[in-house]
């Protein structure tokens, strides 16, 4: 679906590559994350997924880097329209602007793109029931919260069928109930099998939900694999990304005899839960308290 093969992209201005020999193969209903420090290239790597870099910034690039096949250097964003979905930071500046209602605002592409009536009833429908919009159908885009119109730059890309959707910290400037309201629509796109790459530092909510996770350290790929294992990994913080409380917590218990040893350090709440109920009942029978 995604292959990167030693794939390096240096700026028009910039003294050294955004992006360092990249290998990243996404497959078909994988749901990835990608975090990493302040200009690790994580939007970079979001822009060349979506075609929006090199086309519109400039950039040289070296290597190779495909979505579904397509040699995505040489393939104008205009393209990829049917291929890749991108949700940006800010919802209210993905709004067309030129729609009234949320439900004109999902068929907007669609009608661009010259669909037929009934299929574009028929997909809009779908998206609204899919990501429970369709109490809000006929309000106005600029009524909604921050989450709900985040929701609607989801379904507006949702809605051509994308092969891949890549969000780029779609929940940065949301309160934690716009926040929540995102995370769950992801849920349903990860439900439905679609091919996700998110970029997003809310670690907490992202452990949950997804099935791998890559570190961008300086361009370069510094680790890559299942939540359990990239997000304990010791050399975390020295990435520039912040380990989850759950896991500090946890290895401090270690440190203290608290934590089972064998017991692999948590990346949810429930995990450090459990875990703490089992040192605690352990301390109990064996009359540590
Ligand atoms: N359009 C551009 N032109 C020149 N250099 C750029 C451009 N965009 C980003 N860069 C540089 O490329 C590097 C990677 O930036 P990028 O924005 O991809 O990182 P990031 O991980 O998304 O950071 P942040 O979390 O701050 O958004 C940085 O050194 C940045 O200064």
């Amino acid at each position: 679906m995604i292959e990167f093969r030693d794939f390096s992209l240096t700026y028009p201005t910039g003294s050294r590559p955004a992006l360092r020999e990249i290998d990243l193969v996404v497959p078909r209903g994988q749901f990835c994350a990608v975090v990493g420090a302040e200009g690790a290239g994580k939007t970079t790597l979001a822009g060349v997924i979506s075609g929006v870099v090199p086309h519109m910034t400039g950039g040289a690039s070296k290597g190779s880097a495909r979505v579904c096949g397509r040699l995505l250097t040489e393939t104008p964003p205009s393209e990829l329209v049917g291929e890749v979905g991108l949700v940006m930071q800010n919802p209210f500046s993905q709004l067309s602007g030129a729609r009234f209602s949320l439900r004109e605002e999902l068929a907007f592409g669609l009608e661009n793109l010259g669909v037929g009536r009934a299929e574009m009833i028929r997909r809009v429908e779908r998206v609204m029931a899919d990501l429970r919009l369709t109490a809000l159908a006929d309000l106005s885009p600029y009524e909604l919260s921050g989450g709900q119109q985040q929701l609607l730059a989801i379904g507006s890309a949702l809605v051509m069928r994308p092969a891949v959707m890549v969000l780029d910290e779609p929940t940065s400037q949301l309160d934690a109930v716009g926040t929540g309201v995102v995370f769950d629509a992801l849920e349903t796109l990860r439900a439905q099998g679609v091919t996700v790459v998110l970029f997003e530092h809310r670690m907490e909510r992202l452990a949950r939900c997804v099935d791998r996770v890559l570190v961008l350290d300086e361009g370069r790929t510094a680790a890559d694999g299942p939540p359990a294992d990239v997000l304990t990994d010791p050399r975390l913080a020295d990435w520039g990304v912040a380990p989850l409380r759950y896991t500090t917590a946890a290895r401090r218990a270690v440190g203290r005899g608290l934590w089972e040893e064998d017991r692999p350090l948590p990346v949810t709440l429930e995990a450090a839960a459990d875990g703490f109920a089992a040192a605690l009942k352990s301390a109990r029978t064996t009359g540590g308290l």
